[in-house]
């Protein structure tokens, strides 16, 4: 049975439908990466699975429950957007408590997390003084307090540096029981993370392809540009 399921969600900004009519499914513990231009709807996409955007028209189910209003669907989402969705005068460490005491988790994780995320020794430092790749870090460790079983990254390999990046590569490559859904235009990234390559165009998804159908990134990016239009970025870097 389908963990995820989307069916015929659009989402319109005035006459522009940024999201057009997209349906696909994923099963739990699924991979999927979402590739497209700028401008494509991934964000858009995202947001509405992540709560924080309203659907215009079509369903959102998590494990078989609508999503849109139900709290409890809400609670298994775990979600990385360009907001943080932290706050700036509390510190790394306190943003991860509020977080495991709003969803009833014991606070023991955060430390963990603080860890994984390489922010240990920073963790009692205010966000409002954090780099952009830090707030994200602490950002990504939110996102995994309360264990959820949907995790949702919007461009999770943006604006790092190296070793924020194989930082976050690296948490990424773990996640092995999860479902996740993340956009990226790193294709080199994308690939290797995911087990499905969903392509976005204008707003509709225009491919769905296993990651290992393409043995190179070579052959991701000749589908990319194929279905998408344009030239990709490969491993952060225009071809
Ligand atoms: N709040 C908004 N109001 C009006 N238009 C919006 C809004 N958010 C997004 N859009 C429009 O919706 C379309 C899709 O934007 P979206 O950010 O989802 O694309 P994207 O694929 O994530 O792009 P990028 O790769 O640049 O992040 C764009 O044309 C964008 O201008």
């Amino acid at each position: 049975m389908s963990f995820v399921s989307v069916a015929g969600l659009s989402k319109r900004f005035g006459s522009h439908l940024a999201v057009d009519d997209v349906s696909f499914e994923l099963t739990a513990g699924e991979t999927a990466v979402l590739f497209g231009p700028n401008g494509a709807g991934k964000t858009t996409l995202i947001r509405m699975l992540a709560s924080l955007a309203r659907p215009s028209d079509g369903t959102i189910r998590i494990d078989g429950q609508p999503l849109v209003g139900d709290d409890a669907a809400r609670g298994d989402i775990g979600v990385l957007t360009h907001e943080t969705l932290l706050y700036e005068e509390l510190t790394a460490r306190e943003n991860l408590r509020l977080h495991a005491r709003l969803h009833g988790v014991d606070e023991a994780i955060c430390e963990e997390l603080l860890e994984t995320v390489g922010l240990a020794a920073r963790g009692s430092e205010r966000v409002s003084g954090f780099s952009h790749g830090m707030a994200k870090r602490v950002s990504l460790a939110r996102a995994l307090v309360h264990d959820p079983a949907l995790l949702l990254l919007d461009e999770p390999y943006t604006g790092l540096d190296q070793t924020s990046l194989k930082r976050m590569t690296t948490v990424l490559s773990e996640l092995a029981d999860r479902t996740v859904l993340a956009s990226t235009h790193d294709l080199e990234r994308g690939v290797e993370l995911a087990d499905r390559i969903l392509f976005m165009r204008e707003g509709r998804l225009v491919g769905d392809a296993a990651a290992d159908e393409f043995e190179t990134v070579e052959g991701a990016v000749d589908r990319y540009e194929t279905l998408c239009g344009g030239e990709p970025a490969v491993g952060g870097a225009l071809r």
